[in-house]
């Protein structure tokens, strides 16, 4: 990352889907939602989990591609068509040898390469009395963390239940990180209860902006996304946040300042004891 303590401030976005089954109509709305976000001045855009096929984990392999299949192209197209810094959401990859997919985050840059490359490493297996989902039958766990310097400060990436593992983030080493990104199929249930305090949280240990991108909305298999998509300060303040039933792209300005302040002002990232 470059040093934080430049005044760069810029714009990211979360773009809110409700994807479904139709690959291509979902393909179209990311881009659609996309050059928008771009109109609007991001420079960051970030899309959610399994933004171009949202259906039964039990399809995933079916709909699963190559890192250079269509879908990584048409991200990696419209990243440098608007000239922005873009996290693909997640889509299913196709693993080499294995049934299963790997749930997987793309960061391009604005002239469109690849930076980063996450897979999911916590997968969502729960049995709520209204909620069962076992991820892990059908999507191989990562076991990699990516963290990319860019001219917007380093960007960590993450994917929805993974919000929950705070040893995650604190693997990386924090002073290169200004942004976790965030994409994410949060159901409404689990939502309801905990999506802002665990972001809020996050972002407050952390020192970091986070920038979740929510599905809303219910698909295939009968569960309701909760939306309430947002963007959070280093020092827990909701800068952004969307609704809980709408197509929508949040915006808000990325301060780097405001990082290093919080950072100076109360500096508990060197007051850990490992
Ligand atoms: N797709 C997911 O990982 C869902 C996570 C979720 O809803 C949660 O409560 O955690």
């Amino acid at each position: 990352m470059r040093n934080l303590t430049m005044s760069d401030r810029w714009i990211a976005a979360a773009v809110q889907m409700n994807a479904g089954e139709d690959k291509e109509v979902n393909l179209q709305t990311a881009e659609r939602l996309i050059a928008e976000a771009a109109a609007q001045g991001a420079r960051l855009v970030v899309l959610p989990e399994l933004f171009n096929y949202l259906g039964r984990l039990e399809d995933l392999a079916e709909h699963a591609e190559s890192l250079d299949g269509p879908t990584a192209t048409r991200m990696r197209q419209a990243a440098q068509k608007h000239e922005i810094f873009l996290v693909a959401g997640s889509f299913a990859e196709l693993r080499q040898g294995d049934d299963r997919v790997s749930n997987t985050s793309l960061l391009f840059d604005p002239q469109g390469k690849q930076l980063g490359l996450y897979r999911k490493m916590h997968l969502f297996d729960i049995d709520l009395p209204d909620v069962h989902v076992h991820e892990s039958k059908y999507v191989a766990p990562g076991d990699l963390p990516s963290v990319c310097p860019t001219e917007l400060g380093g960007l960590a990436q993450a994917i929805c239940y993974d919000l929950r593992f705070p040893e995650l983030p604190r693997s990386l080493n924090l002073r290169e990180v200004a942004c976790l990104a965030l994409p994410a199929a949060f159901t409404a249930k689990t939502g309801a209860a905990h999506w802002e305090v665990l972001i809020r949280a996050r972002a407050i240990e952390n020192q970091l902006f986070v920038i979740a991108a929510n599905q809303f909305g219910r698909y295939v298999s009968g569960i309701q996304s909760y939306g309430h998509s947002l963007i959070v300060d280093p020092w827990g303040t909701v800068l952004a946040a969307a609704s809980g039933d709408a197509e929508e792209i949040i915006t808000a300005e990325i301060s780097l300042d405001k990082l290093r302040e919080v950072r100076q002002h109360m500096p508990t990232l060197g007051h850990r004891r490992i």
